[in-house]
């Protein structure tokens, strides 16, 4: 018997709920305490998004919901990372197919547009999705840099100012890099002047 619609919300509703549950795998691999979920990091690039400058004309509507999307296959695949060695195009049909399930669980109109939006971050066809993408990385250095403060361990995260140096796009994020850069090398040089 095919599954009735509120059976089909409900389990898109559970699977929404499942992104509050999957640790970023990245703070688990560096045994960081409390590691973030998911959805907490979805949910700071969604508020990120509300800071984006007007005048560079991008739909922050648009930049929100891309935040809000962009992991959501993370429910059913979890987070992957460099680090578990699975090729990008493998990674790619994972969340393509997780997707595409997720997208069946709700009306038809809304399946297409939480899919295009996954495919429109993915391929990265849009300015918004380009600018949402640097928000990816920023907000992960900036959760970096609060739980080497948090564990009173400055450097201990270098690692991910490593991988995404050089990386970003849109000249408003390369701006709050810079200063996440100063603020965290004064950090360090307050803890090195204290110890
Ligand atoms: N240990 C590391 N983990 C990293 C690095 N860069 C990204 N990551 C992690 C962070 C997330 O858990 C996951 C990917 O996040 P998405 O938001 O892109 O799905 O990979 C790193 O340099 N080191
Ligand atoms: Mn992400």
């Amino acid at each position: 018997m095919a599954k009735s619609n509120i059976g089909k919300l409900f389990e898109f509703m559970s699977l929404m709920g499942q992104l509050k549950r999957v640790k970023r795998t990245g703070w688990v691999l560096k045994h960081v305490n409390e590691p973030e979920s998911v959805s907490d990091h979805m949910y700071r690039m969604a508020t990120l998004s509300f800071l984006v400058d007007p005048s560079t004309g991008l739909n922050k509507e648009k930049c929100i919901k891309l935040s809000l999307v962009h992991d959501m296959a993370e429910s059913i695949v979890g987070d992957l990372t460099p680090a578990d060695r699975i090729d990008k195009s493998e990674k790619q049909i994972r969340e393509e197919m997780a997707m595409k399930h997720i997208s069946d669980l709700v009306s038809e109109d809304l399946g297409k547009e939480l899919y295009s939006l996954w495919e429109e971050y993915e391929h990265q066809t849009t300015p918004e999705a380009v600018f949402v993408k640097d928000l990816d990385k920023f907000e992960m250095i900036f959760q970096a840099h609060e739980y080497e403060q948090l564990a009173n361990k400055p450097g201990s995260l270098q690692e991910f100012f490593d991988s995404t140096k050089g990386k970003f796009k849109t000249p408003q994020v390369q701006e709050w890099v810079k200063e996440l850069e100063e603020t965290r090398a004064q950090y360090h040089e307050k803890d090195t002047e204290g110890t």
